[in-house]
């Protein structure tokens, strides 16, 4: 092996966690899934409700329905106001739980500032919630010891896992320290990992942690979803140590003025880090491919057995 060593020369570089390439290579596996699913009949659809203008959520949804039309899902989208109520939003919920087109959908998060996004998530039918999220599918991820994945997983957890599969990376017996305790990546990715079937032993570090260096100084596995640009320096990073970039944080460049998006992790990771996934390119396509399998495989569940 090589690459995943200091050289002494003070140029190694982290190999590359590649999630734009495995991203591709799961759509070409989901499009003869879809294909099969096309000769019985049915055809996924994604539904995705957004409230409001944020430019960063628009786009996201737009690249969702993008990956949908590469692979042969369907799209339908629900698109409110940011004026929006409580009751909107749910009534949204209400039409795509009831549209038989759509096979699976999501919610774009966050809402608008005063909405209750918990009794919203509440509304989902579990059978549709491609994000994972409702509370029996966040229950059935806390309760499932083994066994095959029958019920959906939150995207970014599930696409981190995959990742790391596909580049022939175990997790078993591993310190994997997570930064960031939010629903969508941290405390379920946390959770996820201390499954059986992936045995890691799992430290969930937040805002409120004294010394965030002296965890992650020990980890063999850091997970960076805190949303805070630039918080994994290499300073923080054991040499030789798996680092994934979940974070996302718009940013004013200093130089330029512009914004840009930044990565929870500082680029100097890179020359000690044994494994790094670049952002962008690492884990935001695999959070979009893994949209794409929950809606399939919830179609697929929706099937009536061979006989
Ligand atoms: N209900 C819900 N489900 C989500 O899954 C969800 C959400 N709400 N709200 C916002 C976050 C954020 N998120 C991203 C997905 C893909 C990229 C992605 O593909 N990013 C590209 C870069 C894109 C660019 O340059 O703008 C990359 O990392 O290579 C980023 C962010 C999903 N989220």
């Amino acid at each position: 092996m090589s690459g995943a060593g200091s050289n002494g020369s003070g140029s190694h570089r982290a190999q590359v966690l590649d999630g734009t390439a495995t991203a591709k290579a799961i759509k070409g596996e989901l499009a003869e899934r879809v294909a099969a699913l096309a000769a019985r009949g049915v055809v996924p659809g994604l539904g995705t409700a957004l409230v409001g203008d944020d430019p960063g959520s628009q786009a996201y949804v737009r690249g969702k329905h993008r990956d949908c039309a590469e692979v042969g899902i369907a799209s339908i989208r629900v698109d409110l106001p940011a004026t929006a109520s409580q009751a909107d939003i749910e009534a949204a919920v209400a039409q795509l739980n009831a549209d038989p087109a759509c096979t699976g959908f999501i919610v774009q998060l966050p809402l608008p500032k005063g909405v209750d996004t918990n009794r919203v998530l509440e509304l989902l039918d579990p059978a549709k919630d491609a994000d994972g999220l409702h509370p029996t599918n966040l229950g059935r991820l806390v309760l499932r010891v083994n066994g095959p994945i029958d019920s959906p997983l939150p995207c970014t957890p599930r696409g981190i896992l995959e990742l790391l599969v596909r580049h022939g990376i175990e997790l078993a017996g591993k310190d994997v320290v997570v930064v960031g305790r939010g629903t969508t990546v941290g405390r379920t990715i946390g959770l996820l990992l201390t499954r059986r079937e992936f045995n890691a032993t799992v430290t969930l570090t937040h805002t409120g942690t004294e010394d965030l260096a002296e965890h992650t100084r020990h980890a063999d596995v850091i997970v960076a979803a805190a949303g805070v640009a630039g918080i994994i320096t290499a300073d923080l990073v054991k040499p030789g140590a798996i680092v994934l970039d979940v974070g996302v944080t718009r940013v004013v460049d200093a130089d330029t003025g512009k914004v840009r998006l930044a990565g929870d992790v500082d680029s100097g990771v890179a020359e000690v880090a044994g494994w790094l996934s670049p952002n962008p390119g690492g884990v935001g396509p695999m959070t979009r491919a893994m949209l794409l399998a929950n809606v399939v495989e919830a179609a697929e569940r929706a099937l009536p057995a061979l006989t």
